[in-house]
């Protein structure tokens, strides 16, 4: 149900990632480009001489011309076709070895911009990732990052190549004539024109497409992951209705991005005709005028001929570009999101007292869920947190375990912010578990090492020794697909284990053993009990029974604490605490349930 809740709301979530904007996105090509600056400078040394080379074709066939309109013979025009030949030669050389260190560069500059992004979606904050949704962060992190990668691999030297053989082109004509070479320019103006109007639009349209690629990917994420929800509350009209307009919206992008290069094309088509024929039109009064020989007009019109092919390998590869560009403002966006664990380097926790002063927090812009809460935990203590659903027993848990920072107030462990706490040194003194677990593909060795990669095959085996976990003892068994599949029970297990050999001070359970049948969450019960003892343990606690064998208890209403102390003084006391307990005996002396005492009692 909350799949499909959460799948429905997808196309409000999938902006919440931030998308970088394009002076950022400038700034972090100059930075990419800078940290391999050597090698792009080969680059475009290596393209420069290429270009170099294939502008003596033109020049060397108008020399031809007038060498022969002069009365030149054989032996002179050979030499010239020798020269033409040689300098094909030089080009085909130099544009090959341009293109691998293009390549070179490009593939590099990825790895680069792959690790940035797998450093920032890891240091983004849980409620970051499940408030944006993961299907925005996945499509970044794949079709987003091969766009770029496409772009950095093949369009990107490409155009390097183009755009420099297009310079040296225009510079040519310049060269043979400056009538001729402005005259081949402002020839140019339909694609200048043609090419300005696409770009205006095409970056808005890109991002358009991408975001409804990724509500896409969002809607059939959320579908796939709540399918058995989505079967057994017969919701598949409401899923398929959610999916095809998240189908829809990808149609409609995409006509539009393919609408804008339906008007581009045809134009620069036609487009390249009008500087080749403006110069031989030009060319012809000059020639008649003796300003310029045959054999330049030739040359210059070859130049302009031979410059529609560089514009067009841009201007195929500009579509590329412009959705790689939106790609990356995507990829790079993530660098704008709120970074997760400590903004500096925290100090050192001096003890493992934790404590909660005047904590209130909210999610999103919304209301307080929190409000001031006061906790004191003491060392080695079993505290349990019980309250009606909404109380704000998980926020105050997530709080404890560092996932979020309080609004206002302080959580703290030894005098330190818990959330300041960089994810290592957290998971050595506070560790929260709760009902979702992930198994990670590969072997259940991998799965532990996590917790402790130090660990050896005797640790690892002791610490599923100690949570019962008698299905998993051959390290090597490979879980996932093609593997042993683990159930919800054995998933927990292995979550307990990981507990166990990450050793924290502190554990916060959030209803921890509630998805093991009653025998095994007894016997995983036990053995933590056992691997626990003498350390602190916060329980989220849903039945009253773990309330009562805790050394204390506090309850919550509203996000707010509302009694705090043992079992029995709360009973003694006669509030809500007292109510819910005699009303779980079926006391028939408890009468109805007593209102909620006010803020908080003690701590
Ligand atoms: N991710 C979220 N985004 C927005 N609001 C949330 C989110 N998670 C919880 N809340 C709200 O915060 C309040 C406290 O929720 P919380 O889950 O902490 O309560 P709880 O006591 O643990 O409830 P339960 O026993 O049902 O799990 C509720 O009003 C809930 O709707």
């Amino acid at each position: 149900m909350i799949a499909a809740a959460r799948g429905g709301e997808a196309a409000e979530a999938v902006d919440r990632l931030p998308v970088a904007r394009s002076a950022q996105v400038r700034r972090a090509w100059v930075r990419l480009v800078r940290m391999d600056g050597r090698a792009f400078a080969g680059v475009l040394a290596l393209n420069g001489l290429a270009a170099a080379a294939g502008l003596a074709a033109p020049w060397l066939l108008g020399r031809i011309v007038d060498e022969v309109r002069a009365g030149a013979g054989l032996a002179t025009v050979d030499r010239l076709a020798l020269a033409i030949l040689v300098c094909a030669l030089a080009q085909i050389v130099l544009s090959r070895y341009a293109g691998l260190a293009g390549h070179r560069f490009g593939e590099r500059t990825l790895a680069r911009i792959r690790e940035e992004f797998a450093d920032r979606a890891l240091a983004l904050p849980a409620t970051t990732v499940e408030r944006a949704g993961t299907g925005d962060l996945i499509t970044r992190g794949t079709t987003d990052v091969a766009a770029v990668g496409a772009t950095l691999r093949d369009a990107g030297p490409t155009m390097a190549i183009a755009a420099v053989q297009a310079t040296f082109v225009l510079a040519a004509v310049f060269v043979l004539s400056p009538l001729l070479g402005a005259c081949g320019v402002a020839g140019l103006a339909g694609i200048w024109f043609a090419t300005r109007w696409y770009l205006r639009r095409a970056v808005t349209a890109y991002l358009a497409e991408g975001r409804a690629n990724a509500a896409l990917a969002e809607e059939l994420a959320a579908t796939t992951s709540g399918a058995r929800t989505v079967a057994a509350l017969r919701l598949e009209h409401r899923r398929l209705s959610a999916c095809r307009r998240a189908i829809e919206e990808c149609r409609r992008t995409r006509v539009r991005t393919l609408f804008l290069r339906s008007v581009l094309f045809p134009v620069v088509d036609v487009s390249y005709a009008i500087p080749v024929a403006a110069v031989l039109l030009l060319g012809g009064v000059l020639m008649a005028q003796g300003a310029v020989t045959l054999g330049t007009v030739v040359a210059a019109a070859l130049y302009l001929r031979q410059l529609s092919a560089p514009l067009n390998t841009i201007l195929e590869n500009l579509e590329l570009l412009q959705s790689s560009s939106a790609s990356f403002a995507r990829v790079e966006g993530l660098a704008q999101a709120p970074r997760g664990g400590p903004a500096g380097a925290a100090p050192e926790p001096v003890d493992d007292r934790i404590e909660v002063r005047g904590a209130s927090y909210a999610y999103d812009a919304g209301p307080d869920v929190l409000h001031g809460v006061d906790l004191r935990v003491r060392p080695g203590e079993r505290l349990a947190i019980v309250g009606p659903s909404g109380a704000g027993k998980t926020t105050l848990g997530r709080l404890l375990a560092g996932m979020d920072a309080p609004r206002t107030g302080e959580v703290t462990v030894g005098g330190v912010p818990v959330a300041g706490l960089d994810p290592d040194r957290l998971r050595e003194r506070v560790m929260l578990v709760t009902q979702e677990h992930h198994v990670f593909l590969g072997t259940v060795r991998d799965n532990l090492a996590i917790a402790a990669p130090d660990a050896t095959d005797a640790h690892l085996r002791a610490a599923l020794d100690a949570v019962g976990a008698d299905w998993a003892v051959d390290l090597d068994t490979h879980l996932g697909p093609g593997g042993h599949r683990p159930d919800g029970a054995q998933a927990q297990q292995l979550a307990l284990a990981r507990v166990v050999l990450a050793d924290p001070h502190t554990l916060i359970l959030d209803e921890a053993t509630a998805l093991l049948d009653p025998r095994t969450a007894r016997h995983t019960e036990r053995a933590l009990a056992a691997v626990l003892a003498g350390r602190t343990v916060i329980a989220i606690a849903h039945r009253l029974q773990t309330a009562r064998d805790a050394d204390r208890v506090a309850v919550m209403r509203d996000g707010r604490l509302t009694e705090l102390g043992t079992h029995e003084e709360l009973v003694a006391a006669g509030g809500a605490y007292a109510a819910l307990w005699h009303s779980w005996h079926g006391d028939p002396t408890s009468g109805p349930p007593a209102p909620p005492p006010g803020p908080a009692v003690e701590s």
